[in-house]
């Protein structure tokens, strides 16, 4: 049996995520092959020991156990989870409900600020005093201004302003009495230092980090993924076909007709005074038959599956991200890119002149996979031929990456 720790860290992870709109409550999306409320525990279980209560969704607090377990190891004893409300504050309610009795110092921090450095939780520990609380806090960059209606009313000295991060952290007595008497106001405040100021205590403020940003948009989900893969972390979880140990080849094509506004966009570059292509994104056929050929190898589905229209946060996007997104999906699968190449068929734009560009371009969003593009015209005949649209063909190898394999 472990020591029981005198300090708990309540991880909120019950809002259901309504402006990322990912289909699942937020905490249970993933960034790469681990959840945002595993990255979460897997920063909380990395920092001082310390009693965990996780604060689910209702409905699905086995998803949260199976989390927990697995973050924690041996010290699942810690864990306990709990079933979230309705709002923030009465998640907390429901978390500070389960506190162990020797716990003196409480922490509450958002499952939705995954990336948050263990460092930062000790910090947080380490400044909470029997009458103070702590919170992390960034300087305010921008320019702010007070507004009313459409006009700008004056200037806001950001000198004076502070963003707060989580977590956050209290004496467990004095919090407890705060949310009692928040309770029995009805207020609803929108952090916890808020309503443990409210209750006439002192809250200090500590240097937060860049890396505890709160999930909350589909940009912020692509921000924590592109991090993961810039520092090399991202979470693989093998699947049957990398595990085969075999080199795996696939196809992908992709059609689009000339049409919409603005420039033609291709295979990773913009080409001024070239018809534009249509369609969801940007058109870019030579990327999305390369994202096929690479999804098609690796097993995973394609394109539409991973980028269509029930992913709003891809409409418009260019080539980069298309296969970033792509590389870190065979990342997460167990697989690295050996080879790409893929073919253009079609009367414009000329190719040869920025062939070597393009294919510097996408080999850069492959993460430096080497990539060769050929372009071909049809001799008039079918609709490349006349005029009307676009074909691209590519073929792309996938190698299980040995570093992974389990
Ligand atoms: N009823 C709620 C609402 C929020 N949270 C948690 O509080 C943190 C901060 O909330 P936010 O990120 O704003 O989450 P959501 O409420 O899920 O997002 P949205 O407002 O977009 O619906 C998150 O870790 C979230 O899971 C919670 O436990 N219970
Ligand atoms: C607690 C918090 O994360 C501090 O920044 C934040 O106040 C909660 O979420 P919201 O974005 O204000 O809804």
């Amino acid at each position: 049996m472990l020591p029981v720790p005198d300090t708990a860290i309540i991880v909120v992870a019950a809002g259901s995520g309504t402006r990322l709109d990912a289909g699942a409550p937020k905490a249970l999306v993933g960034i790469d092959s681990r959840s945002i409320l595993r990255h979460a525990l897997d920063g909380v279980f990395a920092a001082a020991p310390a009693q965990v209560i996780v604060v689910a969704p209702a409905g699905f607090e086995g998803d949260a156990e199976t989390e927990a377990r697995e973050a924690a190891g041996d010290r699942i004893d810690l864990v306990r989870v709990v079933t979230g409300g309705a709002t923030r504050q009465q998640s907390v309610s429901a978390g500070l409900a389960a506190l162990w009795g020797d716990v003196t110092t409480v922490l509450v921090h958002d499952a939705a600020r995954a990336l948050t450095p263990p460092a930062q939780i000790d910090a947080v520990i380490a400044a909470v005093t029997d009458s103070v609380g702590v919170i992390p806090a960034l300087p305010v960059v921008d320019t702010l201004k007070r507004v009313d209606g459409g006009a700008v009313v004056g200037a806001v000295d950001r000198s004076e302003l502070a963003a707060a991060q989580t977590p956050q952290g209290f004496p467990r007595a004095l919090l407890e009495s705060a949310y009692a008497a928040a309770r029995a106001s009805g207020v609803e405040y929108t952090d916890d230092a808020a309503l443990f100021a409210a209750a006439g205590h002192v809250v200090r403020h500590i240097d937060g980090s860049a890396r505890a940003f709160k999930i909350t948009t589909p940009s912020d989900l692509e921000r924590a993924r592109h991090l993961l893969a810039e520092t090399g972390e991202v979470h693989s979880s093998p699947t049957r076909a990398a595990r085969s140990g075999l080199p795996r080849v696939g196809l992908g094509t992709d059609v689009h007709a000339f049409g919409g506004e603005g420039n033609l966009w291709l295979a990773g570059l913009e080409w001024p005074g070239e018809p534009p292509l249509s369609g969801h994104s940007d058109g870019d056929a030579v990327a999305h038959a390369i994202v096929d050929a690479l999804l098609g190898a690796a097993g995973l589905g394609d394109i539409g599956e991973h980028f269509g229209t029930a992913h709003p946060e891809y409409a418009g996007a260019h080539a980069e991200v298309f296969l970033a997104r792509t590389r870190q999906l065979l990342a997460e699968a167990g697989f690295v890119i050996g080879n790409v190449s893929a073919q253009f068929q079609g009367n414009r734009p000329r190719f040869s002149a920025r062939r070597a560009e393009a294919e510097q371009a996408l080999s850069a969003a492959l993460g430096g996979a080497p990539v060769s593009l050929t372009a071909t015209t049809t001799d008039g005949l079918g609709f490349p031929g006349r005029g009307e649209g676009i074909s691209v063909t590519a073929i792309a190898m996938v190698v299980p990456d040995d570093s992974r394999r389990a």
